[in-house]
């Protein structure tokens, strides 16, 4: 425990040393690190307290990381095109692919990945979607070209992505009855939310930190999970592309809640999801619900709830980049609201973000909420330690959850107002009975199996350049019983041995004289070898046994 804390701490040091020194591809690496070393480290926290100051701590440097990354992503737009054109990125290529990340030095410059038929068939083009109210394509978000940061959410032109520079957003929807139009035309002609009567500054950082990020991951980023990809079609995505068919007896379900071990891809798969349904995304993990917000809470949620979608399921096996592909397939608007961006950034200002938050999302309208860490929120009532914030949270939260059906509804101007909820756990053992009936479909997120640890490898270590005598396949075979996370945090390690080597004992103006050259030796079957010795499983068979258990119990697939 010690040992990883220290590294937690090292490694945090480097990631914003390297980055001062502008090494940013390098820091990134260290940043991606540190932030699977406290996802793993999270796991392994039973205390609720402990495990939301971590998440919080986890949070801001998801944000600290997420600057480096935008700052790389403007470098490498302005490296494939001398142009200063924001949407030539657009047009020759992929920015802000979450597994880009890995792949040092080339995390801007992937092929769209080809979707698999036999998982995903290609989506209709948006002027033929079937029913009125599907608007994925008339909601795209044409998003500011600048800053990068609105860049990069877009770039992906999947056959499902219906953005482009000459294809206007069409937030366009008239206000809901009895709803303020609060729309007014940005500088780009596209729909805005009018900040009039509200506090500006604060809409405003809503509207950059939280609307205006497209998860942007697809489905073919997630490998394996095939079960889960289809089952997550039927239950959160055809309801949105075929209302019409999802009435009576066949109406949507009220939630769907992904279960498993941690770093299977479950907050993945809920990013793809938001990415294919072209709703508006809320990305909110429980510890934002809780902690600073306590007292507010119930009232995010109802917020939310009437925003969206929420998705809920365990952590480290895809949900969020499940999220994001949802968004960035279907081009909806993508709400992120993370803790730190609630709990730093706002704190003090609750109340107004509510109040504006609610109106923004009515908006935004379809949205969808993905509520990451469940548990945290929807814990067993009654327990003698149970705060009486906690208490109305959770108490909030079932009556939105029973609100969810009756938000399935059409108004005056015909659009459909469904509401999808999407949850993740890692410990669907905790959660409160009435909330677990309240998500009637309950899917288990597995650990990878061969081919699908072969895959992982191969989508990590994108752009890597290997040794003649590494065999993915082999390396795939000694991997059982590893979640994708563990996996990626492999391929990094591989992928730092000889790095690491290199720099050993060195400052960081001393490794910034190194040639590109010899920082960039390909990684060899020995350094696969090492690096799967020194990373350890993060899933217990115990574990696995347990997840068993309940899914044989409560699982609803
Ligand atoms: N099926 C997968 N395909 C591709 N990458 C994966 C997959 N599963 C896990 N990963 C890798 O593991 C990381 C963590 O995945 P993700 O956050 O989606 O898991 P999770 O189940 O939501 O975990 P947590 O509950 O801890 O948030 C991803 O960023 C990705 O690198």
């Amino acid at each position: 425990m010690a040992d990883t804390l220290t590294e937690i701490n090292e490694n945090t040091k480097m990631a914003r040393e390297t980055a001062l020194f502008g090494q940013y591809d390098t820091s990134l690496v260290y940043y991606q690190g540190v932030i699977q070393q406290i996802q793993k480290y999270l796991s392994a926290i039973k205390d609720p307290d402990r495990r939301r100051k971590w998440m919080q701590a986890r949070d801001m440097i998801v944000s600290e990381c997420d600057q480096v990354k935008e700052i790389c992503d403007t470098l490498a737009s302005f490296k494939s095109n001398p142009r200063p054109s924001a949407y030539n990125s657009y047009d020759n290529q992929e920015i802000g692919s979450p597994f880009g990340d890995y792949a040092r030095n080339d995390y801007s410059r992937h092929e769209e990945p080809t979707r698999d038929p036999d998982v995903w068939p290609p989506p209709t083009p948006v002027e033929h979607r079937p029913g009125p109210n599907y608007r994925g394509g008339a909601r795209q978000p044409a998003r500011k070209p600048e800053p990068a940061r609105n860049r990069a959410a877009p770039s992906r032109a999947g056959p499902g992505d219906r953005r482009g520079p000459s294809q206007p957003s069409g937030r366009g929807r008239q206000p809901a009855p009895g709803q303020k139009d609060n729309k007014k035309k940005g500088d780009d002609g596209e729909k805005k939310f009018d900040p009039t009567g509200y506090d500006k500054d604060l809409v405003e950082n809503l509207e950059r930190d939280i609307v205006q990020k497209n998860p942007n991951v697809s489905w073919d980023s997630i490998a394996d999970l095939v079960e889960a990809k289809a089952l997550l079609k039927e239950a959160v995505i055809l309801p949105l592309v075929i209302p019409d068919f999802f009435k009576g007896i066949r109406r949507p379900w009220k939630g769907v809640l992904m279960v498993g071990p941690p770093g299977t891809g479950k907050t993945m798969l809920a990013k793809a999801v938001a990415t294919e349904c072209g709703t508006t995304f809320f990305n909110i993990s429980s510890s934002t619900l809780t902690s600073k917000w306590r007292g507010e809470s119930e009232k995010l949620v109802r917020v939310l709830f009437e925003m969206g979608v929420l998705m809920v399921g365990p952590p480290g096996t895809g949900k969020t980049m499940l999220a994001k592909a949802v968004a960035t397939e279907c081009g909806t608007t993508f709400f992120n609201v993370s803790s730190s961006t609630l709990t730093s950034k706002y704190h003090g200002e609750s109340e107004k973000l509510v109040r504006i938050l609610f109106e923004m999302a009515r908006f935004y309208a379809p949205s969808t909420i993905f509520i990451d860490e469940i548990d945290s929120i929807g814990s067993k009532r009654g327990g003698g330690q149970e705060h009486e914030a906690s208490r109305r949270v959770k108490s909030e939260l079932l009556t939105q959850m029973d609100g969810v059906t009756a938000t399935q509804s059409t108004d005056e101007e015909g659009e459909n107002k469904i509401v999808m909820v999407l949850a993740a756990t890692n410990f669907p053992w905790d959660l409160d009975e009435a909330l677990r009936r309240r998500l009637e479909k309950r899917i288990y997120i597995p650990l990878p199996t061969e081919k699908g640890r072969e895959d992982l490898l191969k989508i990590n270590l994108k752009g890597v350049e290997l040794a003649s005598d590494v065999k993915l396949a082999e390396v795939a075979k000694k991997l059982d019983g590893y979640s994708g996370a563990d996996i990626t945090n492999v391929c990094r390690d591989a992928a730092m041995m000889s790095f690491r080597r290199r720099i050993s004992g060195l400052n960081a103006e001393q490794i910034r004289m190194i040639p590109k050259e010899e920082l960039e030796l390909p990684p060899t079957m020995e350094d696969f070898t090492n690096a799967i010795k020194k990373v350890n499983k993060s899933v217990s068979n115990d574990d696995l046994e347990r997840y068993k258990k309940w899914m044989e119990e409560f699982g609803s697939t």
